[in-house]
Parts: structure tokens; sequence; C-alpha cells
């Protein structure tokens, strides 16, 4: 049978969160009086075409963040679960998580049919945690149906511009006005088959990976190997919280659904 792992980042620190993160690593930051990574994990266990998941943490809060998953499982389903230590960018967690993603199946007699890590792997943000099951759902189908990389995205409102360095008076100048009917703003699970997720971390690795030369997300580095990415309809529910106004949206959000 095809496996299905998500590879859950949430080894950030919440930098841009600034005081509204209470000191706290991002992925312990309560919504609605729940940790984002708990969120985000029950999130996944509720779209039910997953075998597991593997959460990447800071090195420095691994207790904190396994106690989240009595009996390594996530809380209120049979979904296993495994905590590992990330890495110092987004891409070097991701790399991290695929690492535990063997160990995890081979406790839980799962095996993945194509020699990967698992048939198909989901990459998911902790900062994503109000994602819809359905989202999930639908990234999961469409690599299970053939397409390699699927990226879940929506439509931008705002007019994009390229600009030019800022010059000493904070200005920049304009370069570019991007056509906007074309694109799109990417949000996660990314899915991927998961030999090819693996080669292309492999080949990101020898790129550094470090903070100069770490892309920003998983589909960069397979486009990067000249592999053709596909995009879904993603959902607005799917922001990333990564800035205060975006922890008050969020908030605001469910208050508004607990009322209604
Ligand atoms: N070294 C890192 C950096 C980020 N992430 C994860 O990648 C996702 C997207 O990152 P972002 O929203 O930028 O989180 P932070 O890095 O925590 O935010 P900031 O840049 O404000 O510190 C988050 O779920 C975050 O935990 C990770 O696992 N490992
Ligand atoms: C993966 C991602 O969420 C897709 O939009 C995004 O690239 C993460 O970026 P961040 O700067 O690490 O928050």
């Amino acid at each position: 049978m095809v496996s299905s792992v998500a590879v859950l980042t949430a080894a950030g620190s919440g930098t841009r969160l600034g005081p509204a993160g209470a000191g706290l690593p991002k992925g312990l930051v309560p919504l609605a009086g729940e940790p984002l990574v708990l969120r985000a994990a029950r999130g996944l266990a509720a779209a039910g075409c997953l075998d597991g998941v593997v959460v990447t943490v800071p090195a420095g809060s691994l207790a904190e963040f396994r106690a989240l998953f009595p009996g390594d499982v996530v809380p209120g389903s049979a979904l296993p679960v495994a905590v590992v230590v990330g890495g110092a960018t987004r891409q070097a967690s991701v790399a991290a998580g695929l690492r535990g993603i063997r160990p995890l199946l081979a406790s839980t007699g799962s095996t993945s049919e194509s020699g990967a890590c698992a048939d198909v792997v989901l990459v998911h943000d902790a900062a994503r945690c109000l994602t819809p099951p359905e989202v999930i759902r639908a990234v999961d189908a469409a690599v299970r149906a053939g397409r390699r990389a699927v990226v879940p995205a929506v439509a931008v409102t705002d007019t994009i511009k390229q600009t030019g360095p800022t010059e000493a008076d904070g200005a920049a100048a304009v370069t570019a006005t991007l056509h906007r009917a074309a694109l799109r703003a990417v949000q996660t699970p990314q899915g991927f088959a998961g030999l090819l997720l693996e080669d292309a971390h492999a080949a990101g690795a020898e790129h550094g990976g470090d903070e100069a030369t770490a892309l920003s997300d998983d589909a960069g580095l397979v486009e990067a190997m000249g592999e053709q990415v596909y995009v879904v309809p993603g959902h607005e529910r799917a922001l990333k919280i990564t800035t205060p106004v975006d922890l008050a949206l969020a908030e605001l959000l469910l208050s508004t659904e607990e009322g209604a």
C-alpha cells in the first residue's frame, strides 16, 4: 500500500512575532489556548490520509514539544508522531524531518513501495495551522494520482512590483510590474513523490542549504532540478502566522467561528 507521511516544520523561532510570541518558539505559541504545532498536527490527522507525522523542533525545546504528543500519537487520533531536532534553516529542518521518516514507518510496520522514505511526503508549516483538511487531502491525492510535485496556492490580490536596492532615503526604484493574473501565493502542505523530494534535498544540500543559500520552500528545490511543479487550489485559512497581525487574525477567525 502507498504510504504518505508529513514533515511538520516547527523548528523556527518566531522572531517576526516579536513580543506577541511570549518568548516561546513559534510552534509552542498558543492560538485560542492551543499551541500552533498541536493545532497543525490535529489538522493533519483530520485529513485522514497519512501514515505518520515527523515534527521538526528547536534543539532546546525537544522535551516541551514531545510532551504535546503523549504515546507518540497526535492526541485524539491514532496517527503516529516522531519529534526530531530541526536545523538552522527551514530547508535544513525539512532534511532532518526526511531522515526521521524511515525509523517512524519502521516502528509502525508501514512500508514504502517506491523505495523512498515514504511514497508520498507532505511538507507542512506548523505556522499554517488552520489549513483545512480538504486542502491536505487534495495535495496528497494529486501526488498519489501521479503529479510528482504539488503545491496549494491562492491568487494574489495586491499588485506586485519588483524593485532594486533600497536607497539612502528609504525609497527603492521599481524595476518591473509583474502580470498579476499569472501570480500565485504558495501555501503548504507541499506534496511530493518521496524519491523526488529526497533527491531535491540532497542536491540542495550540495549548494550549502545555509542561511545564504537555503530556499524558502521545497518546491523551489524541485524546480531547481528541472522538475515540473503543479499548483492546486489553496485556501485563505491556510494563512501563515508570521507577524502579530497574523496571530490576531487567526484568533479572530476562530472566535468568529465559535460564536457562529
Ligand atoms: N530553522 C527553521 C525555520 C523555520 N522552520 C519552520 O518553517 C515554517 C515557516 O517558517 P516561518 O513562518 O518563517 O517561522 P519562523 O522561522 O519561526 O519565523 P521567523 O522567521 O519570524 O523567526 C514554520 O513552521 C517554522 O517553524 C523550521 O522548521 N526550521
Ligand atoms: C513554505 C512557505 O510557507 C510557502 O509559502 C514559505 O516559503 C515559508 O517561508 P518562511 O520565510 O520560512 O516563513
